[in-house]
C-alpha cells in the first residue's frame, strides 16, 4: 500500500488561525485500488517553550514550501501500513529535534495522515491500527466548563481552565452526557454572581464570566454535586492553571484578582484549592521550568492527578526527568507538541515506565477532525481532554461514543478511584 501522491493546503482552526492539512492517495499495488486520506494539525495558544516549532521561519507559506520540496517527494512510494517509516523520514528530511526546517504543523499533519491511510488500507479503525486488536479501553472525558487566562483573552478569571471529569461512569455516553449537563446548568449559577454576563464562551467553548477563580470553583462544586447525585456518577473537579502564562520570571501574576504570588505562595494557594474543592486534577500548577515545585505538590497529593503539560511538552526526555523527580502523577499528551506519532508513542511509554497516567489532549485552536478520539483509545489513555461544547470539541466526543458502540460489550471505560 504505497503513497502515490501527497499534497498540502491551508485551512483554519476553530479560532480562525491558519493551519495545514495534508492529503495522500495510496495505491494497493496488488489490486490497483486507490484510497484517499486527510489530516490536519491543531494549534495551541498557551504553547510551551519547549514544544517543536509550529511553522518554520517564514510562517505557513514556508511550511507549505518545505512540504512540497522536502517531504512530498520523499514519502511518495512509502508503505502506509508502516507509518513509522513516514515518521522516520520526517526526522531524516528535517534533521533538527524541533522540526525547525519543515515545522511541527507539517510534521504532525503528515504523521496523522500516514496513520489514517494505514488504517484505511488495512480496513481497520484508526484506534485498532494504533493500539492493536485488543485496544478496548475508553478514556474518561475531562472538559472545561468555565475558562479564563489566555483562552479568554484575559477577560475572565486568571486561571485558564475549570474542569470536570466523571470518575466512575457506567459507559462513555453517560460520561459525555454528565459533562454536557454540567456545562448547560452552570450558566444559571454564573448569572447569579455576574449579572452583566451575556453568555460568552472562549476558544474552547467554556463560559467566560468576570468572576474570581474561587467563585468559579464554588459554582462547579455545587453543579457537579447536583448532576452527580441525579445521575449516580461521582464527579471530580480540576484546574489547568497554565502557570507559565502567569509567571513573570519572579512571581505568578493574577492580574484580574490583583494578586501576585511567589513560588512558595503559589504552592500554598494550589494546595488550599486542592483541599477546599477536593480537586482530583491539577495541570501546570507551576511554570514550565519548575520541576521542583511540581515534585513538592505531588509529594503532598500523591493520590491526585498532578499533571504536566507545558512542563513535559510530550517530550520523552522531559518526562523522564519529571519521572525521576516524581514531579507528576500524569502527563498531558499532545502529539503536535512533539511532531510525530512515533515520538508520541515514545513519550507515552516513558510516562508508563514511571507509572504516570496518560491524558490525551486537544489544542485551544482545534479542527473538525476526530483523530484525537482514536489516538486516546489507541494509546490506552485514562483520560481525554477535549472540551465539552463547540463543533471541533463535540466531534471528538461523538466519535468516542461511536467507538464505544463499535466495541459493544467489550468496551471498558476507565475509572478513577478516590483514595
Ligand atoms: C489546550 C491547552 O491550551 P493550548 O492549546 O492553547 O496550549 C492547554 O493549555 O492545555
Ligand atoms: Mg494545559
Amino acid at each position: 500500500m504505497q503513497i502515490q501522491d501527497a499534497w498540502i493546503r491551508k485551512i483554519f482552526t476553530g479560532r480562525g488561525d491558519v493551519t495545514v492539512e495534508v492529503e495522500l492517495t495510496v495505491e494497493d499495488v496488488a489490486t490497483g485500488d486507490i484510497l484517499v486520506a486527510r489530516a490536519a494539525a491543531p494549534a495551541g495558544a498557551s504553547r510551551g517553550a519547549h514544544e517543536v516549532l509550529y511553522f518554520p521561519e517564514g510562517g505557513v507559506d514556508a511550511a507549505m514550501a518545505a512540504f512540497e520540496k522536502l517531504v512530498a517527494p520523499e514519502i511518495v512510494g512509502l508503505d502506509v501500513t508502516e507509518p513509522y517509516t513516514v515518521d522516520g523520514k520526517l526526522e531524516e528530511v528535517d534533521g533538527t529535534p524541533r522540526f525547525e526546517r519543515i515545522g511541527g504543523a507539517v510534521a504532525i499533519a503528515t504523521s496523522f495522515v500516514a496513520a489514517e491511510a494505514g488504517a484505511a488500507a488495512l480496513g481497520v479503525p484508526l484506534y485498532a491500527f494504533l493500539g492493536g486488536a485488543y485496544a478496548r479501553k475508553l478514556p474518561l472525558p475531562l472538559g472545561n466548563v468555565i475558562g479564563g487566562g489566555k483562552h479568554s483573552r484575559r477577560l475572565g478569571p486568571d486561571i485558564q481552565e475549570f474542569l470536570v471529569i466523571p470518575l466512575n461512569p457506567p459507559d462513555v455516553y453517560t460520561a459525555v452526557y454528565t459533562n454536557v449537563e454540567i456545562h448547560k446548568r452552570v450558566l444559571k449559577h454564573i448569572l447569579k454572581v455576574d449579572t452583566t454576563f451575556t453568555g460568552g464562551k472562549n476558544d474552547e467553548g467554556a463560559w467566560t464570566p468576570r468572576i474570581s477563580s474561587v467563585t468559579a470553583l464554588r459554582i462547579l462544586k455545587e453543579v457537579a454535586g447536583e448532576v452527580g447525585r441525579e445521575l449516580g456518577v461521582e464527579i471530580g473537579l480540576g484546574v489547568d492553571m497554565a502557570s507559565s502564562s502567569l509567571w513573570n520570571g519572579e512571581k505568578y501574576v493574577y492580574k484580574n484578582e490583583g494578586v501576585e504570588r511567589s513560588p512558595r505562595e503559589q504552592l500554598d494557594f494550589v494546595s488550599k484549592l486542592v483541599e477546599e474543592f477536593d480537586l482530583v486534577y491539577v495541570e501546570d500548577p507551576f511554570h514550565e521550568e519548575d520541576f521542583q515545585s511540581f515534585a513538592e505538590l505531588t509529594e503532598r497529593f500523591k493520590d491526585r492527578l498532578i499533571v504536566g503539560d507545558d512542563l513535559f511538552v510530550t517530550n520523552p526526555e522531559r518526562i523522564k526527568q519529571g519521572g525521576k523527580m516524581k514531579a507528576a502523577t500524569g502527563v498531558i499528551i499532545k502529539p503536535d507538541q512533539i511532531g510525530t506519532l512515533l515520538r508520541t508513542h515514545q513519550a507515552v511509554s516513558t510516562a508508563r515506565d514511571f507509572g504516570m497516567r496518560i491524558i490525551v489532549s486537544h489544542r485551544s485552536g482545534d479542527t473538525e477532525y476526530r483523530t484525537l478520539a482514536h489516538i486516546a483509545v489507541g494509546l490506552g489513555a485514562e483520560v481525554i481532554k477535549t472540551g465539552i461544547m463547540g463543533g471541533e470539541r463535540t466531534t471528538k466526543l461523538n466519535e468516542l461514543i461511536r467507538i464505544g458502540e463499535y466495541l459493544g460489550k467489550w468496551a471498558k471505560i476507565s475509572q478513577i478511584r478516590r483514595l
